[in-house]
């Protein structure tokens, strides 16, 4: 009997693979707490070209359904589920969709993959269930899912400021990045709660942002508790400028030449896992969007 290859759980060639980039933060400044807790904070938040991807498949019901579910995270609690639903809600839309999810990025690894899939979800669903909103209503959606959330709707290397929300385009040279997972995942939470983190960073104007003068606030109590990443940066630093992104774990080093950033992702110890990718100023999704309208 022939063995009949079952394809219901695989996309169709014909839905596009929508990119879901990551994102670095070259500094970030801790510059106070709100009653609600939450940090405000400066940063430089650079696109890179390289993240996970979605495809989509719209449904004429309204249901939702991701294909390819994520491990360790219930599909109520997948922030892709969450933005489809949040859009649905706002828009009164009462079309549906299957979603698959291609995951590359190293999750709780500071480069915000759970909150560029939301966007990517958020962006790609408004353009194919033609539901009309501007970047700046789907950022205002997205926030309310993570304050990572709006600077990929935006999709625009940027500085931010409030809880990460209020975004100023800042385009950057299109330096090449080696990022490595040192394996470890740290929760945001942990580090944001921790009593001795340091939270009286003054501000800074954007004009004077320079890498060398400016660190990331969360960088040096990740490495108390984290030895690994104090080991990974201090072999990084043997070769380039490098520094922690977000809360952890991912650790960056720039380059000015994409070579060199491969010679030394060829040089790293087996323990790390590491990729190289180029910043840039728009993130691929919105260069995808772009391509297509045009
Ligand atoms: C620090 C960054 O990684 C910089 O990119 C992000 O701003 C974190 O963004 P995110 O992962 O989308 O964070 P959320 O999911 O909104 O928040 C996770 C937890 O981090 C804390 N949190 C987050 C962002 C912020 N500005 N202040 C905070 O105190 C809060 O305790 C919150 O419960
Ligand atoms: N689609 C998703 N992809 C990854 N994580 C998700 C997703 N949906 C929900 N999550 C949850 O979000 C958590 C944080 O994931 P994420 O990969 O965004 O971390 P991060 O890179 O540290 O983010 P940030 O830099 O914003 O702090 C995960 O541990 C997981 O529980």
């Amino acid at each position: 009997m022939a063995t009949e290859i079952s394809t219901a759980r695989q996309p169709l060639p014909q839905h596009r693979s929508w990119p879901s980039p990551a994102k670095l933060n070259l500094f970030l400044h801790i510059t106070g707490r709100r009653a609600d807790g939450y940090h405000n904070l400066q940063s430089l938040f650079q696109m890179l070209d390289y993240g996970d991807h979605l495809q989509f498949e719209i449904t004429g019901d309204s249901q939702i359904d991701l294909q390819t579910p994520v491990a360790g995270v219930a599909s109520q609690d997948n922030l892709i589920i969450k933005a489809a639903l949040a859009l649905q809600s706002y828009t009164g839309s009462t079309k549906g969709c299957r979603i698959w999810l291609n995951k590359r990025l190293p999750m709780g690894g500071g480069l915000g993959g759970g909150s560029s899939n939301a966007a990517t979800a958020l962006v790609a669903l408004n353009h194919l269930w033609q539901t009309g909103l501007s970047l700046d209503k789907l950022a205002e959606l997205g926030l309310a899912l993570g304050a990572d959330v709006p600077v990929f709707v935006q999709g625009r290397t940027a500085f931010a400021t409030g809880v990460g929300e209020q975004l100023h385009p800042a385009p950057q040279p299109e330096h090449w990045y080696l990022v490595v997972n040192p394996g470890v995942q740290i929760s945001t939470q942990s580090i944001f709660t921790h009593a001795d983190l340091p939270r009286n960073t003054v501000p800074i104007r954007w004009h004077e942002y320079h890498f060398d003068t400016s660190r990331n606030d969360c960088q040096e109590l990740v490495c108390r508790y984290h030895g690994e990443v104090a080991k990974l940066l201090h072999w990084l630093l043997e070769y380039a400028p490098s520094r922690m992104t977000g809360t952890g774990a991912c650790v960056f080093a720039v380059f000015p030449d994409k070579d060199h950033a491969e010679s030394v992702l060829r040089a790293l110890p087996e323990q790390w896992q590491g990729f190289v990718a180029q910043g840039v100023n728009q993130s691929p999704l919105h260069s995808q969007l772009e391509t297509r309208n045009g």
